[in-house]
Formats: structure tokens, sequence, C-alpha cells
């Protein structure tokens, strides 16, 4: 079995798990790690034309790279948008981005080449929004369906005979192996899973689809971004969050970062948290 991986990366989610629980589910910490033969790939094929951009990634991510008050890097200058006002920032974060946007809206070699990654839902959305108001056309809604799944007596309420109107979507793939193949999405039924929000199990009818200008850098995991912006609302909160989201990036000329609130520590430069547990990089 061949196993890839970088634990500089965020580590698999315990949900409200300690420290040491995080740790401990990692495979670093499995008897099979010792078990294992390992093969270090040692270059960044991806930001391979920006040298320095690749150290500075490995610096932090090892936390290596110089901190104040324990956890806090300074991003250079060049990378950052400054802070002004959050809408005013946010959208000067944009028109980097995504810059001649209207121009631009119909080609799909622009639109996948960039993305901007946020540490919450709610900034993600808001980002989403403000970008999906700059496209022109009709707009159409397309209604969910919820049920609870085994209530038969319910059988044809408003919302089912509204989506008879619009049962598929028709789409055209952007990125990948079925580049430029069209597609028809329909409505699947989803089970929120795991929080046991209600007594009763719900079964949401809905279309698959998620709008993507903006996304929670877990979610951007894997990826490769060649423009992209980083917006952190408030701290990073997990092991190799921030290393994700920069990683993410081909250099430091196209990667841009706005802290909101950038952190005052009297000195200058943009300051933002780093969070690295050592104790899965290092045996110690
Ligand atoms: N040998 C190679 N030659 C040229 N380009 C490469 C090579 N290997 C990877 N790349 C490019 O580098 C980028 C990252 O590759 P890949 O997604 O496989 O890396 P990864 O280790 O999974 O990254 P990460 O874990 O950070 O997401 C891709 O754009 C890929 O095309």
């Amino acid at each position: 079995m061949v196993m890839g991986g970088d634990f500089r990366q965020v580590l698999p989610v315990i949900k409200r798990g300690t420290r040491a629980q995080v740790i401990d589910a990692s495979l670093r910490m499995s008897p099979l790690w010792l078990l294992t033969k390992k093969m270090r790939l040692t270059t960044n094929m991806r930001a391979i034309n920006d040298p320095w951009f690749s150290d500075f990634l490995l610096r932090f991510g090892d936390g290596n790279e110089d901190t104040v008050e324990g956890s806090f890097i300074c991003i250079p200058d060049d990378m950052t948008i400054p802070f002004t006002i959050p809408e005013n920032s946010i959208k000067e974060l944009i028109n980097v981005i995504f810059p001649s946007i209207q121009t631009n809206l119909h080609s799909s070699d622009y639109i996948i080449s960039r993305a901007i990654l946020s540490t919450t839902n709610d900034s993600v959305n808001d980002i989403n929004d403000q970008l999906i108001d700059l496209f022109q056309g009709e707009e159409k809604i397309y209604y969910i369906f919820d049920e609870v799944e085994d209530d038969s007596h319910n059988i044809y309420p408003i919302e089912f005979l509204n989506s008879l109107t619009h049962n598929v979507i028709d789409a055209e793939i952007a990125i990948g192996q079925h580049t430029g193949k069209i597609v028809f999405l329909p409505r699947i039924p989803l089970c929120p899973s795991e929080d046991d929000m209600f007594p009763f199990k719900l079964k949401r009818k809905q279309f698959p689809i998620q709008l993507s200008f903006s996304m929670i850098i877990n979610k951007a995991q894997g990826q490769t971004i060649p423009h992209v912006g980083v917006y952190l609302p408030n701290s990073i909160f997990s092991h190799g969050q921030l290393y994700v989201a920069l990683s993410r990036g081909i250099s430091r000329e196209n990667t841009k970062v706005l802290v909101h609130p950038a952190k005052d520590f009297g000195r200058e430069g943009v300051y933002t948290s780093n969070v690295v547990f050592r104790e899965v990089l290092h045996d110690e």
C-alpha cells in the first residue's frame, strides 16, 4: 500500500478534540508509522518558479518562522491587502484575485484558476454572494425539497410541485479529465448526518452544487490555485490551516492575504497567527 501526505497540512478533524486527541489520531502516532518505509518528496513543484515562496511555506509550515507572542508570523507587505474598513478591503481582495471579471464571466480558464479561501462559512458565503451579484442574466430559482423520512402523508407539497419546472441543471465540466463534457445534474437526496439536531431524520433533495469563487481552507486542500486570495477575518485555529491556504498558490506575486483586523504589535508589517503542532512533524 502506498500512502502520501504532508503532516504540515491540517490533520484529521476530531470534533471538539483536544490538541492531544488530534495528535493521537494522526497516522504519525500509529504503531504502523514505525513499520512504514518513508520516502520524501522534497521539491515543491507547484511553486517551482518561486524558490523564496517555497522556502517561506516550509519555514512557517515547520514552525521555524520568527514569531511574535508565540504564534504570530509576519506576512510580507507585497503579499497583503491593506485592511481599511471590512467592505472596502474585501472588495479590494476580490478585485485583485478576480480582475476584469465582467469581461471574463464566461471564461472557464479564468474562473478555475482563482479563488479566495477563508476560515468560516459566513465569510465564504459573503464573498460568493458579492461575486455572483456581478453576473448578469435571468435569475432562475431552483427549489430544494425537504421531507421527513418515512412521512407518507405529505405527498405533494408545494416545493415538490415547484421542483417539477426545473428538474436538472445542464452544465459543462470545467476541470479534470472530463473537461468540456456536458452533464445533467439532478437533485439528489442528502441527509444531514452527524449532528443530531432534530429528533427525526431530515431528508433534503437539492442540487449538489456550491459556488466556489470562495471556499473554506479545508475544502481547498489538494488543489492548485494560481491566483489565490486568503481572507482571515479571524485567527487561524488549527494546525496547518495557514500552510494549506498559502501553499495552494504558485508564487508570492499571485498570493494575496487580507488579515482583519491585523494585530498591532507596534512594528511594521501584517501579522497573523500560525498554529503548528510540532509533535506531528518531528520524532521527539
Ligand atoms: N513531476 C512534476 N512535474 C511537473 N509538475 C508537477 C510534477 N508533480 C506535480 N506537479 C504539479 O504540481 C502541482 C501539485 O501537484 P499535486 O497536486 O500532485 O501535489 P500534492 O503533493 O498533492 O500537493 P498538496 O498536498 O499540497 O495539495 C500540480 O499542478 C502538478 O501538476
